[in-house]
C-alpha cells in the first residue's frame, strides 16, 4: 500500500508546553486513521501542522510521498472546525461560494454529487441556518470532499451531536472509506474511533505511545474484572504483583491487565499466594476504551 502520509520527529513547543514530540506515524492509502489522546495530548496541533496552519519547531512531514505543498493540499479535504456557512443561503449556494474560491470546473455535478453522498440531496434548497446540528457538519463534510480530495482530515467530527447525528456521521465516514479514500480522525470519543477506525495512534502528552491496526490495540494483553471483600487489600496487592494492572473501577469491581496466556486459575492462585481471595473473577471482553486506559495509564 502507498503512503498518504509520513512524518519524522515532528516536534512543536509552545513556550514551555511540549505539545508534541518526535512524532512519528505512517497513514497508508485506504486507511482509515485514528488519532486518539486525551485532551491537550497534540491532536490539533498535529492536525494543524500536517494541514500547514502551524509551523513545527522541528521535523518533517511529507503526503503522498512527495513534496508538492500547493497540489497536495487540493487532495486532501479538511474539516478543523465547523466552517461558516451564510445562514440566508440554502446548502447548493453555499458550496457554489465554495466552489468558485477553490476555482473548480464542473461545479453542479460536484455539488449534486457531494449532496447526494452526505445525504443533504433532499434538503438541498433549504437554508443553512435552518439546518440540525448534524446536518450542518456533513455540509462541512460535503464541503470537504467537494474537490474530490484523495484523504479527508476530520478533527473530531461528531463533538456536539446527539446520537443520531453521530450515527449518521459513523455510516457517513464508512461510505467515503469504502470509496477507498483515507481518512484520519482526531477524537476522544473512543467509541467511535472503534466503530470506524482501521489504525489507530495513541498520544498522551505530546508523545506517541503506541500505532497499530486495530486488531492489534485490542488484543494485546487480557482484561479481567476482580474483586474481593477486602478491598483495600486487594488493590493493594494489585500495585505490589509487577505484572498485574490496575485499569480502572468498574462499577464496584477492579478492571486489571494480565499477560495474554495467564489463565484465570492461575491469577487466582497468585492472588492467593498474597493472602487474597477472590470472590469474583471474569474475563472482560476488551474495547478501544479499556485498552485505552490501559496503555495512557502505564
Ligand atoms: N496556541 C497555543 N499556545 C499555548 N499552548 C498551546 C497552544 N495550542 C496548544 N497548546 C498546548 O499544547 C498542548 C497540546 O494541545 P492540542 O490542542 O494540540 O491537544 P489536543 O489533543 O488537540 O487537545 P483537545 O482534545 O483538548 O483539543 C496542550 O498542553 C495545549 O494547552
Amino acid at each position: 500500500m502507498a503512503d498518504i502520509l509520513k512524518t519524522n520527529s515532528l516536534s512543536k513547543s509552545y513556550k514551555n508546553v511540549q505539545a508534541l514530540q518526535d512524532l512519528n506515524i505512517t497513514v497508508k492509502k485506504g486507511q482509515v486513521y485514528g488519532l486518539l489522546g486525551p485532551n491537550g495530548s497534540g491532536k490539533t496541533t498535529t492536525l494543524g501542522i500536517l494541514l500547514g496552519v502551524i509551523k513545527p519547531d522541528n521535523g518533517k512531514f511529507n503526503w503522498f510521498g512527495n513534496n508538492q505543498r500547493d497540489e497536495n493540499r487540493k487532495n486532501i479535504g479538511a474539516l478543523l472546525e465547523t466552517p461558516n456557512f451564510y445562514p440566508y443561503l440554502n446548502a447548493v449556494d453555499n458550496l457554489k461560494i465554495v466552489a468558485e474560491i477553490k476555482s473548480m470546473d464542473n461545479v453542479s455535478d460536484r455539488i449534486e454529487t457531494v449532496l447526494r453522498r452526505v445525504d443533504l440531496w433532499k434538503r438541498k434548497s433549504a437554508k443553512f441556518k435552518t439546518f440540525s446540528l448534524g446536518m450542518k457538519q456533513r455540509l462541512a463534510i460535503a464541503s470537504a470532499l467537494l474537490a474530490d480530495p484523495e484523504v479527508l482530515v476530520l478533527d473530531e467530527p461528531t463533538n456536539g451531536l446527539d446520537p443520531q447525528g453521530i450515527a449518521e456521521i459513523r455510516s457517513l465516514i464508512l461510505d467515503v472509506a469504502s470509496t477507498g479514500k483515507t481518512i484520519i480522525i482526531a477524537s476522544h470519543i473512543l467509541d467511535e474511533i472503534e466503530k470506524v477506525c482501521t489504525h489507530v495512534a495513541i498520544l498522551k502528552s505530546g508523545k506517541l505511545i503506541k500505532e497499530a491496526t486495530l486488531e492489534e490495540i485490542l488484543i494485546q494483553d487480557k482484561l479481567l474484572c476482580v474483586n474481593s471483600d477486602n478491598r483495600e487489600e486487594l488493590l493493594n496487592a494489585i500495585e505490589e504483583i509487577p505484572e498485574f494492572k490496575y485499569i480502572k473501577d468498574l462499577s464496584g469491581e477492579i478492571l486489571i491487565s494480565v499477560g495474554e496466556e495467564r489463565t484465570n486459575a492461575e491469577v487466582n492462585k497468585i492472588f492467593a499466594e498474597k493472602g487474597i481471595y477472590l470472590s469474583s473473577l471474569s474475563l472482560h471482553r476488551k474495547n478501544l476504551e479499556s485498552t485505552f486506559l490501559e496503555i495512557v495509564s502505564s
